[in-house]
């Protein structure tokens, strides 16, 4: 693959220092690393860059190479070319720091210093704290002690996700971090903003006059967006007991794509432009009380259920570090209103679960149905769909009615289909990590965001600790509770099938067939 192509991305980075805490951790080793790599081999890291790590363990540079290398033998994209490998691995180097002890910022501080003056860079840095989200606040703290973070060009704080579990603790770190960096400074990942689809619906909306003028509730019926995986807690039990799909996907990733369906046009394709009409979309949000709750949310955890070949999964409760009698929720659908002009009585349907049947997150925009008094095959004309699908098959397609070849007169459904190049698109991580070392924040969450998803979620939570909804157990390798396909029903619709992939045509497609569109009356 021509990974520059596929990046899309054409101008080498500014000099910087990235220093990257958590260095010997699983983000770092599985999407970091083969994301620099990445833009290495693109050239689109600069000649004047170096890469510092830091974690606990006793690495010396070579052993951190060694470490950085077998990351990339088995996570990375592109095979590692001997010579290249070489020039990569020359700009990284390792320094042991607890970060809970303010001295041993003092030793990173000069190992900053060092490579700077080796590689001739001017004081750019770039903060990236992928270690669990407890030391982010003292970190920063440290950073300002050690005069880490005082430097005369520019500074960037990179960070991970979770942003808190709950206004509360989201303001009190929000305010920790800003004691020693400006808004402008910090970024905060939500890894959906960098996938190609997700950014492609910017493009798609406002690149295409087709679809502005029926972007609304005179024309769309329903929204609906799924991202489902098949994988269970895995070794995350405890960071999950604590989180839920509530607050691990719905707080970010699916209202970042609801705000990128339902946002107006910005009034130029600019960062804060872009970012102040998400949030408007946040502020119109209707919050639930927990009678609402109760109406509009559903909330499932995985019991035991076959693998593809047979052998069963362990529900839920019987995973390793869970507890025994554990209600958190591994799987949500929610029937979300936007009440604005735009979008008021349009339902946004979200749903979120693990151990589901397949692994897909796709995006289905119903229309309106036509008056039945031309074509009304007793139910059977669908809807159009504006399909788009996030992954794992990227790509954007939409379903017509169209006549069947012949003399019976029979409306069938057709398939528009565009689908990106299998593997031509970049990793999430590696078009964030281009644009957080650039300066560019659009694909990344502003404070506002962060504490207004909060604010439409802390009812929900509390709601769940109240046992609002009931918790239903779901089988493993299903698509969730019943209770999530009444929640559609109720509204006369129902969950377009979500494959991930590019459909055949519907009219080879029978079990599209016979779901009905919205019933008339
Ligand atoms: N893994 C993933 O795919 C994803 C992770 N994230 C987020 O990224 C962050 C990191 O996650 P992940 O990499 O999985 O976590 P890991 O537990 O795998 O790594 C944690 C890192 O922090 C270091 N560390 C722990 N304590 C200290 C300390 N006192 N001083 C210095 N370093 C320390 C560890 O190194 P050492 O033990 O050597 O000190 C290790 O490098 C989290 O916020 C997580 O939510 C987000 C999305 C996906
Ligand atoms: O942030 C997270 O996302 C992943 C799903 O991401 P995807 O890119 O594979 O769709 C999820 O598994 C994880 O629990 C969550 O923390």
């Amino acid at each position: 693959m021509n990974s520059t192509e596929a990046t899309g991305a054409g101008r080498a980075l500014p000099p910087h220092t990235f220093i990257l805490f958590g260095a010997t951790g699983d983000l770092a080793r599985r999407k970091l690393y083969p994301a620099l790599y990445d833009l290495f081999q693109d050239k689109l890291l600069p000649e004047r860059f170096a890469v510092v790590g830091a974690a606990r363990r006793s690495y010396t540079d070579e052993s951190f190479r060694d470490e950085l290398r077998a990351a990339l033998e088995e996570f990375g994209r592109n095979s590692i070319e001997p010579e290249l490998w070489e020039q990569f691995a020359k700009h990284f180097s390792y320094c042991a720091v607890d970060v809970r002890n303010p001295e041993e910022f003092k030793k990173l501080n000069e190992q900053v210093r060092k490579v700077e003056q080796a590689f001739d860079i001017p004081e750019q840095r770039v903060f990236y704290l992928a270690m669990a989200p407890e030391f982010f606040g003292e970190v920063a703290l440290h950073l300002y002690d050690s005069k880490l973070s005082d430097v005369k060009g520019w500074r960037r704080l990179i960070i991970e996700k979770p942003f808190g579990r709950d206004l509360s603790s989201a303001e009190t770190l929000n305010s920790q971090l800003r004691e020693v960096f400006e808004e402008e400074e910090i970024y905060r990942i939500d890894h959906y903003l960098g996938k190609e689809m997700v950014q492609n619906i910017e493009v798609l909306r406002f690149a295409n006059s087709i679809f502005e003028p029926v972007w609304n509730n005179r024309s769309i019926a329903n929204v609906q967006i799924t991202s489902s995986e098949t994988v269970g807690v895995e070794d995350r039990a405890s960071y999950y007991e604590r989180s839920g799909a509530l607050r691990d996907m719905v707080q970010n990733h699916m209202l970042q794509m609801v705000m990128m369906i339902a946002m107006e046009p910005p009034s130029r394709l600019k960062t804060e432009a872009i970012r102040d009409e998400k949030v408007k979309v946040l502020r119109s949000l209707r919050r639930f009380s927990e009678n609402e709750v109760k109406a509009h949310v559903v909330r499932g955890q995985y019991g035991e259920g076959p693998d593809k070949s047979g052998k069963t999964l362990p529900a839920y409760r019987n995973e390793h570090g869970v507890d025994a009698a554990s209600n958190t929720e591994t799987f949500i659908a929610a029937r979300l209103y936007i009440d604005n002009f735009r979008w008021a009585g349009v339902p946004f349907y979200i749903r979120t679960g693990k151990r589901m049947s397949v692994k897909a997150t796709e995006i289905v925009i119903q229309f309106k149905d036509m008056p039945r008094m031309y074509f009304n095959q007793e139910g059977q004309l669908l809807p159009n769909l504006l399909v788009i699908r996030v992954y794992p098959e990227e790509g954007i397609s939409i379903q017509l009615n169209a006549k069947r070849p012949g003399t019976d007169g029979t409306v069938v459904p057709v398939a528009m289909e565009f689908s990106q190049e299998p593997d031509n698109s970049p990793e999430a991580y590696v078009r964030l990590l281009y644009d957080g070392i650039q300066g560019d924040s659009t694909f990344f969450t502003r404070w506002d965001e962060v504490s207004l998803a909060w604010k439409f979620v802390d009812p929900i939570a509390a709601a769940f600790r109240d046992g609002i909804p009931p918790l239903s157990e779901y089988e493993s390798g299903s698509f969730g509770p019943a209770a999530s396909n009444e929640l559609v029903e109720h509204d006369g619709f129902v969950w377009w099938p979500v494959t991930g992939q590019s459909q055949p045509p519907a009219e080879q497609a029978p079990e599209r067939q016979h779901l009905p569109g919205r019933p008339v009356g």
